[in-house]
């Protein structure tokens, strides 16, 4: 069920043309700028884009005065490593690059969430690996702001019991909230 939907979703977001896949990653990052800029936090997890998902790296270097996190795996589980520049990233698994260095062990403010399609009610989609479900089962979940071109919303993604849920969406053209925030 999940997986048709996954290669659907996947093939239309790589087919995006460079110059829409900037602008909007441009939108985007103003947009996730003007939605945090008056909340208190110490620590920011971000992802580095991978088959095209929308490019946060620019906020880098507005988010200096922040802990930035990047998500690297070990086998099923995923953890987070603070980084300070781009000299500190290697090619890991399935060819996504992770920092190098030791687990972040504080407390994770907000999480910036890539995914292959979301749903109005929140929803995630993701590679298939189960990596962020299994995360936040396992560790506080913080602000989970999930982050997509307006396209990868759809009214509905098949769900699993596991399937977290985010706090907001952020795309190119709106802001999805739940009902908590
Ligand atoms: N940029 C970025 N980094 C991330 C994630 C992410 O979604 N985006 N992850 C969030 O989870 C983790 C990586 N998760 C991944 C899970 C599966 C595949 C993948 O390529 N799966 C194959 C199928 C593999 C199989 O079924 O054996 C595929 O899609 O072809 C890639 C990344 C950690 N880092
Ligand atoms: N909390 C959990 N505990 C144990 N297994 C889990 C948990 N969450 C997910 N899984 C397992 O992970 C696999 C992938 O789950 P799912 O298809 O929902 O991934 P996804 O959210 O799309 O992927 P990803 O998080 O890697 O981007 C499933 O086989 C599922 O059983």
């Amino acid at each position: 069920m999940k997986d048709g939907i996954r290669k659907v979703m996947l093939k239309k977001r790589m087919s995006l043309e460079k110059d829409m896949y900037d602008r909007y990653s441009y939108l985007i990052r103003t947009n996730i700028l003007k939605y945090i800029e008056n909340r208190k936090f110490k620590s920011i997890a971000m992802y580095y884009p991978f088959r095209k998902e929308v490019d946060l790296l620019n906020l880098i270097d507005l988010l200096k005065d922040k802990d930035i996190l990047f998500p690297k795996i070990k086998g099923k589980d995923m953890y987070f490593v603070k980084i300070s520049s781009f000299d500190e990233f290697e090619k890991g698994k399935y060819g996504i690059m992770e920092p190098v260095g030791e687990i972040y062990n504080k407390i994770i403010d907000i999480f910036l969430i890539p995914g292959i399609a979301f749903d109005e009610r929140l929803f995630r989609l993701g590679y298939g690996g189960g990596y962020y479900d299994r995360y936040f089962s396992k560790y506080k979940k913080g602000l989970l702001i999930g982050t997509a071109f307006d396209f990868q919303i759809l009214k509905d993604v098949p769900t699993y019991n596991h399937d977290i849920k985010m706090d907001v969406i952020i795309t190119e053209k709106r802001i999805i909230k739940g009902d908590n925030l």
